[in-house]
């Protein structure tokens, strides 16, 4: 495999529920940064590359937000796990492959062996961050439970036993997003500006 282009001086490692809005802030993250400072990594990024050759499918539809992603998900799962099964950390690493930007934000961890993965590479670097919203706002932004992918790991493997750094309320009536992300924001330039 590639060798890494070079150490990030800040890893925010982002895990929700879907539609908790993982993608919606960790893209807010992205544009108050800018590209130069930070980089949104998707561990979704290769498994959906791979996946989509495999199966033939619109790779651009598989990566974005409406109803395509859903009517494979559950595949996906299943297609992801038995490569998992073989190297926990198969896509930790495609998907940080050739990142340069000082900041890099994952925006999807979903199992403990993906926080592993990044506590072991970068022990000094990464902090965790949740996204939560309620099951009624996400319902609003297009989910319903599904048996199969709400009740398996890839949903519920970070539910408990994570003392995460940060966690975001991602709601109408909590404070804005703006407010909640200046912290973080501000560790980030620090761990820029110090490079
Ligand atoms: N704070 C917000 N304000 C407006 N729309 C939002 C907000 N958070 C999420 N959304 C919208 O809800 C949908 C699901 O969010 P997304 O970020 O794709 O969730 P996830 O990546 O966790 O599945 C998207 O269409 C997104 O634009
Ligand atoms: C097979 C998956 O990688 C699909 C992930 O797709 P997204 O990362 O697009 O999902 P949400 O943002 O939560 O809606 C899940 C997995 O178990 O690896």
């Amino acid at each position: 495999m590639e060798a890494r282009a070079s150490e990030p001086r800040l890893v925010l490692v982002f895990s929700g529920k879907r539609k908790s809005g993982k993608d919606y802030v960790t893209d807010l993250i992205h544009e108050r940064l800018g590209p130069e400072v930070c980089c949104v990594l998707r561990l979704s990024g290769p498994l959906k590359q791979q996946y989509a050759q495999e199966h033939a499918l619109d790779l651009d539809q598989l990566l974005g937000p409406g109803p395509y992603k859903e009517r494979y998900r559950a595949d996906m799962i299943r297609w992801g796990e038995s490569r998992r099964r073989q190297d926990p950390g198969f896509f930790c690493c495609l998907a940080t492959r050739g990142a340069r930007q000082p900041v890099w934000v994952v925006s999807d961890a979903r199992r403990s062996s993906d926080l592993q993965w990044f506590r072991s590479e970068f022990p000094r670097q990464t902090q965790t961050v949740r996204v939560r919203s309620s099951e009624n706002t996400r319902r609003q932004r297009g989910w319903s439970f599904t048996a199969g992918v709400d009740d398996a790991e890839s949903e519920c493997g970070l539910d408990s036993g994570v003392d995460f750094d940060w966690i975001l309320t991602n709601e109408a009536d909590a404070p804005s997003l703006e407010e909640q992300l200046r912290p973080i924001l501000r560790l980030a330039v620090q761990a820029a500006d110090n490079q």
